[in-house]
C-alpha cells in the first residue's frame, strides 16, 4: 500500500495516503496552498491546526531545502477549510518529477478544488523590483522541453486525460481576484503580472541564460511551481500562482550583483505580511461573486 517508489505512485497509493490523512483530521480542505522559499509563514495563518511532519506521512518525500519546513498543515482560514504545504520539493533535490508533484494528487483526493502556489523568483523583466509580487499568467516549462514532464508514463484516466490542455493553466478569474484584492489592500505599486520560467536548478542562471530567457518572454525565473501546476490542472483543480521577486536576475556583465539563497529568504521575510494578507483575503472570496 505504501511502496518505496522512485517513479510514480498509482491511484491506489495516492488514495491510501489521502485516506491516512483524512482519518486523522476532521478538516476537509477545499483550498490547498503551497508555500515558496521563505514563505512558510502563510501556513501560520491557519486556525485550529492539525500538523503532520512530511517524514510521518506515507509516501511523502522529505524537505531538504533551507526555508522549507517540511510540514503539512490543515486548518481553517477565516472559516474556510484549507491545507498548506510548508515546504515543497524541487527537481534539484534529486527526486523524480512524479514524486515532487505527488502532493497535488493527494490534494485532489483530499477534496481540494483550488490550489494557490507561491514561489520566490528572480526578476528578468527590467521593470520589476525586488519585493514585487507577480501574478503568474503563464509559464515556460524548460525541463518539459527536454522531456522531463510529470505526466510522462502511463496515464490513469481517474486523474485526468492523456493530453491535458495548458493554455488555460492559470485561472483567469483568480488572476482578476488577486489583482482586485491587491489593489484594494494598497499593493498596486508592487503588484505585477507575467510569465514564470522554470529551470532545473540548483545553480542560478548565467548572464547569457538570463538574457535568453528574457528574450523568450519570461518575466521571472525559478526552480519550481510549473510541475505542480501541470499535475494540478491534469486532475482538474483550479490554479492560481504568484511569484515574489526576491532578487533581480543579473543581465549585465558590469553588474556586481550575485544571486544567493540568503537574499531570497530575506526578501521573503520582508514581504511575508503583505503576501499573507493577500492570500488570506483571496481565500475568503473564492467561491463568492464572480470568483466561483
Ligand atoms: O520556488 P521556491 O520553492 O520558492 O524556491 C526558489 O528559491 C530557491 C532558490 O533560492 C529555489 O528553490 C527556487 O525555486
Ligand atoms: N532559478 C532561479 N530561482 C530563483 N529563486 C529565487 N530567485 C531565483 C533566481 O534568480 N533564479
Amino acid at each position: 500500500m505504501f511502496p518505496e517508489s522512485h517513479t510514480g505512485y498509482s491511484y491506489e497509493d495516492c488514495r491510501a495516503t489521502a485516506d491516512w490523512l483524512l482519518a486523522q483530521t476532521a478538516v476537509r480542505p477545499v483550498v490547498g496552498i503551497v508555500c515558496g522559499s521563505g514563505l512558510g509563514g502563510l501556513a501560520d495563518m491557519l486556525k485550529d491546526q492539525v500538523v503532520f511532519n512530511y517524514r510521518d506521512i506515507p509516501n511523502f518525500p522529505q524537505s531538504t531545502v533551507h526555508g522549507h519546513a517540511g510540514r503539512l498543515v490543515f486548518g481553517t482560514l477565516k472559516g474556510r477549510p484549507c491545507v498548506c504545504m510548508q515546504g515543497r520539493f524541487h527537481l534539484y533535490e534529486g527526486y523524480p518529477i512524479q514524486k515532487i508533484t505527488l502532493p497535488m494528487r493527494i490534494f485532489k483526493l483530499l477534496g481540494v478544488e483550488t490550489v494557490i502556489l507561491t514561489n520566490a523568483a528572480g526578476g528578468l523583466n527590467q521593470d520589476f523590483k525586488v519585493g514585487d509580487i507577480m501574478i503568474i499568467k503563464d509559464h515556460l516549462n524548460m525541463p518539459g522541453f527536454a522531456g522531463n514532464n510529470p505526466l510522462i508514463g502511463p496515464n490513469d484516466e481517474r486523474f485526468g486525460v492523456r493530453f491535458p490542455c495548458m493554455s488555460d493553466a492559470y485561472d483567469r478569474e483568480l488572476q482578476q481576484l488577486a489583482m482586485d484584492v491587491g489593489i484594494e489592500l494598497g499593493y498596486g505599486d508592487f503588484l505585477r503580472e507575467g510569465v514564470y520560467c522554470v529551470l532545473g536548478g540548483p545553480s542560478f542562471e548565467t548572464i547569457a541564460e538570463c538574457r535568453m530567457l528574457h528574450k523568450l518572454g519570461a518575466d521571472a525565473v525559478g526552480m519550481s511551481t510549473v510541475h505542480e501546476v501541470i499535475v494540478a490542472r491534469h486532475c482538474g483543480m483550479r490554479v492560481f500562482a504568484l511569484s515574489l521577486i526576491t532578487n533581480r536576475a543579473v543581465m549585465d556583465y558590469d553588474s556586481e550583483e550575485k544571486a544567493n539563497h540568503e537574499e531570497v529568504l530575506e526578501t521573503g521575510k520582508q514581504r511575508a505580511e503583505q503576501l499573507e494578507r493577500m492570500v488570506s483575503t483571496m481565500v475568503t472570496r473564492i467561491g463568492h461573486n464572480n470568483y466561483s
